[in-house]
């Protein structure tokens, strides 16, 4: 049976729902002359899951490495947490994950030595890097696929293990990338599933998505910040 996403330490004090957890105001980013994002304002709350939708090149991936904290905007602020995360000493960062888009994948190593190798990169000790994947496998319904090559994986079982590879941090907020390429519908429920536990638990979940088709039934709000009339700030009532 698959374990619950808030079991143990997974979502340890996740967050109270309703409280701001990401906010953009005002961001801009530019590449040489192209202007990538201008004026964005976004936010995400605790609870929620809201789905930025832009179709190829439109900026998906520029937003979602801000929004996590990997790229910084050239004009405007980014708050995490409250804090402007640009301006702070940054350590709310370590809270927020991104969950990349697909790419091709040779690692040879199996799902489970992926996920220990990761935590024990995040600073886990070995024994507890066990603990935490076993836990995530099954939360993403992976203990079946534990022992298989990340190489061999289906696009949704990538999906999955790069999802209970975000989840192995503390985090209260999760960004992904264009994630569903390719993934099967029985992924896609499990995700829904572990995201709709992880919003559920006081969380917040922007998914940046190339159509809303397949997410529209399980956000918040869905919006398209990529021309210009981009406000997004969610009402939270669900
Ligand atoms: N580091 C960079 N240097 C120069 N240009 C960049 C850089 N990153 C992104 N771009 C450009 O910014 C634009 C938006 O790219 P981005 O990858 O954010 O879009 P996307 O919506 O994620 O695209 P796709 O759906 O194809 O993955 C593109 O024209 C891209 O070439």
């Amino acid at each position: 049976m698959r374990a619950r996403v808030s079991e143990e330490r997974v979502l340890p004090g996740a967050g109270v729902a309703g409280t701001p957890l990401l906010r953009l105001d005002g961001v801009r980013k530019q590449f040489g002359d192209e202007v990538v994002l201008d004026r964005v304002d976004l936010e995400v709350r605790g609870g929620a899951l809201v789905g930025v939708v832009g179709g190829p090149g439109a900026g998906k991936t520029t937003l979602t490495s801000i929004a996590a904290g990997l790229l910084p905007p050239d004009d405007g602020v980014m708050w995490l947490f409250g804090e402007d995360l640009w301006d702070g000493p940054g350590l709310v960062r370590s809270a927020v994950a991104l969950v990349p888009d697909d790419e091709p994948v040779v690692d040879r190593r199996s799902c489970h030595d992926v996920l220990v190798c990761a935590g024990m990169a995040h600073g886990l000790s070995r024994v507890a890097a066990e603990r935490r994947s076993t836990l995530l496998l099954s939360v993403c319904e992976l203990t079946g696929a534990a022992d298989l090559p990340a190489y061999r994986c289906t696009a949704g079982q990538r999906l999955l293990l790069r999802l209970a590879t975000a989840l192995l941090g503390e985090r209260r907020l999760l960004v992904l990338d264009d994630p569903f390429a390719g993934v099967d519908a029985w992924a896609l429920g499990v995700v829904r599933a572990v995201l709709g536990e992880f919003t559920a638990s006081g969380g917040g979940v922007l998914c940046a998505v190339r159509s809303s088709e397949r997410i529209a039934a399980w956000c918040d709000r869905v919006v398209e910040p990529f021309r210009g009339s981009g406000c997004a700030f969610d009402s939270n009532t669900r």
